[in-house]
């Protein structure tokens, strides 16, 4: 025995602690609904509350006119030695209630906190514990009054609204229907036993409680009922004699109350062969043993839940992550073990597994070549143009051969322009780059935690890219200016030597034409003439060869070290600077570094205290119930 009262105050300690995690009645599937309790249910006025307070033995309930009781309110009686009584809410925990007019106080405020003075109703317990040498160990929870209408002030759906709520409780299998009928009213009319019969048609968790028999009518009784011929149950029906309201106004001690209705019992015409098995007495004992032996029945099915709920939090709490740990060298471990995940995925992205690094190619292969193709050489190498910048080369100087300045300012112009793509293509590779780590952080699983490693990471990563591109952009800009320093002399030598095919191998001029042709290509500024068209036409033609060479290169070139410079780096050296400064990083920073996302720790912490919970649970069933 027990082993069994410490078994309802086991129930009564997970209970309290689902509540305190949001994990109450009505809402999914949760310990709460495996756990086998109590519902008071029945009409407004029917007598609830006086039931609950007989069994209790206290008067403790707010009474009133309208919806008193607005939300479920858990009643744990817990049997003391001896002492005093005192009650205790579960939402002031340290503070102790010996006065229970205080009580009643307490429970009308926090019913309010959560509803508003509204008269609306919440599912939201209220969690009550009372310790008296005078209670059994028994869980009951009173919900509000079934009502057939709204009264001013309540909205429109209330009388639904309340029966959903008490229907959310009393549909569970392991609910035990308290159902409260008066006896002054036709049992087949009764609100509670109407419900009881709608989620329990075989009666079997099911307790009729018949109320004010001292109410009826002269010359008639309850007997049928409380025999069970009126409405069959699968328990006996229990007849009980609350104080009325004069007994209520006057007062009257829940003591005395008591034994006057075992007074009446014994002394009745009517119930006196039925009265060993009548009054709120029997009935909290009848509850109370009923309620151990269905836990007892439960504790398989509860401890299969447990452990197959510890598995998800488990699970769950793999999926999040573990919490960081404390100490420095820990951190900066996790730290860099952080930032070598975030390193392959970019690495995978730039080497293939990922995508991403084609775009790089995509930036050779075709944005590079059509940007040289649109440089504007034609208009550059118009004949307007030769002639301005061959006739400004040498100044006042009249030109004595070729036009050597003018080619060498012709091509140097040219040479300019391969700046625009040649820069171009770092800043393309630059941004993908940037991108590339952008993608890989997002999809670095092991950083989705730390949302402000996130930010470092990026930021350190940005940093060295805008490093690698300026240092790519100096070199790709030498590459250019030094197609400009040196150029290629044999181009030139060809060049020169073309005009010479027209002469015969003998050296001499063979024709009056031919002689004209030299002396046009190589000698005519020597009248110092203005350049013939031809010619000039000739020089544009040279240079745009001469480009479209350089071109070539370039094109082959610019690539090779962009590479060079911003992707092999990129692999090669990204966080390394990072490194270096966390490595010298103090604790604090280390921490702030490993912060995570708010609502991710809130969760995790949720899910500890759950996990807690239910081990906790496991472990107290186990000691209990295996005895
Ligand atoms: N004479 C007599 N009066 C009773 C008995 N039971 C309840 N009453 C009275 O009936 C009225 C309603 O009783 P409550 O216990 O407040 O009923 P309730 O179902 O809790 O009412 P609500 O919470 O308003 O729905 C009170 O005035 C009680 O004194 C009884 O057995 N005999």
């Amino acid at each position: 025995m027990a082993t069994m009262t410490s078994l309802i105050g086991l129930i009564n300690k997970i209970q309290r602690a689902c509540t305190v995690l949001g994990d109450h009645g009505g809402q999914g599937m949760s310990l709460w609904e495996v756990l086998p309790s109590v519902a008071v249910v029945g009409g407004q006025s029917s007598g609830k509350s006086s039931v609950l307070e007989s069994i209790v033995g206290r008067d403790f309930l707010p009474r009133g006119s309208g919806i008193v009781t607005r939300r479920p309110l858990v009643l744990q009686l817990h049997q003391i030695e001896s002492g005093t009584e005192y009650a205790e809410f579960l939402h002031a925990p340290r503070k102790r209630f010996t006065d229970f007019a205080a009580v009643r106080k307490e429970i009308a405020d926090e019913t309010d906190r959560i509803t508003g003075k509204t008269k609306q109703i919440s599912n939201v317990p209220i969690h009550l514990s009372i310790y008296s040498p005078h209670v059994v160990n028994l869980t009951l929870i009173d919900l509000p009054g079934l009502t057939k209408v709204a009264v001013e002030g309540q909205s429109e759906t209330i009388v639904s609204d309340i029966e959903n709520m008490v229907r959310s409780y009393v549909e569970k299998p392991n609910c035990i229907i308290l159902a409260i009928s008066p006896a002054n009213q036709d049992i087949a009319t009764s609100d509670a036993i109407k419900l009881a019969r709608d989620v329990d048609p075989s009666g079997e968790r099911t307790f009729g409680v018949v109320t004010k028999l001292d109410l009826m009518d002269k010359g008639t009784n309850a007997v049928d009922v409380l025999e069970g011929r009126a409405y069959r149950l699968q328990h006996p029906w229990v007849g009980v004699v609350n104080r009325s309201q004069a007994d209520i106004n006057k007062n009257v001690d829940m003591i005395y109350a008591r034994r006057k209705e075992r007074e009446y019992f014994e002394t009745s015409p009517d119930y006196g062969h039925l009265a060993s098995r009548m009054g709120s007495e029997y009935l909290a004992k009848l509850l109370s043993e009923h309620l151990e032996l269905v836990i007892r029945q439960r504790i398989p099915s509860i401890i299969a839940l447990i452990n197959k709920t510890i598995d998800e939090l488990n699970a769950e709490l793999d999926r999040i992550g573990r919490p960081v740990a404390a100490d420095g060298a820990a951190q900066l471990y996790t730290i860099l073990e952080l930032c070598r995940a975030f390193d392959r995925v970019f690495k995978e992205h730039l080497d293939g597994g990922r995508p991403g690094g084609d775009r790089i190619f995509g930036v050779f292969d075709n944005q590079l070549p059509a940007a040289l193709k649109k440089l504007p050489f034609d208009r550059y190498l118009s004949l307007k143009n030769v002639q301005k910048v061959v006739t400004e080369a040498d100044g006042y100087q009249p030109h004595l051969i070729a036009p050597e300045q003018g080619y060498r300012r012709l091509i140097d112009g040219a040479i300019s322009y391969f700046k625009g793509p040649a820069e171009a293509s770092v800043d393309a590779v630059h941004f993908v780059l940037k991108e590339l780590v952008r993608k890989s952080i997002a999809e670095t699983q092991e950083l989705k935690r730390f949302p402000t490693l996130q930010t470092d990471i990026a930021t350190a990563a940005n940093e060295a890219l805008e490093k690698f591109r300026d240092e790519s952009r100096k070199t790709v800009l030498r590459l250019v200016e030094m197609e400009s320093s040196y150029l290629t002399a044999d181009f030139f030598r060809k060049l020169n030597a073309e005009p010479e095919k027209t002469t015969n191998p003998s050296g001499k001029k063979s024709n009056a034409e031919s002689d004209k042709n030299a002396k046009t290509d190589a000698n005519q500024s020597l009248t110092g003439e203005r350049l013939s068209e031809s010619y000039l036409r000739r020089i544009g033609s040279n240079v745009n060869a001469y480009i479209a060479m350089v071109c070539d290169t370039l094109r082959n070139t610019i690539p090779k070290a962009v590479v060079y410079c911003q992707v092999r780096e990129a692999k090669r050296s990204l966080l390394s600077n990072f490194y270096a400064q966390v490595g010298r990083r103090e604790k604090e920073r280390l921490s702030a570094m490993l912060d995570e996302d708010p609502q991710l720790m809130e969760r995790r912490m949720q899910l500890f205290k759950r996990l807690e919970l239910y081990k906790s649970a496991r472990d107290d069933i186990d000691l209990v119930a295996w005895k």
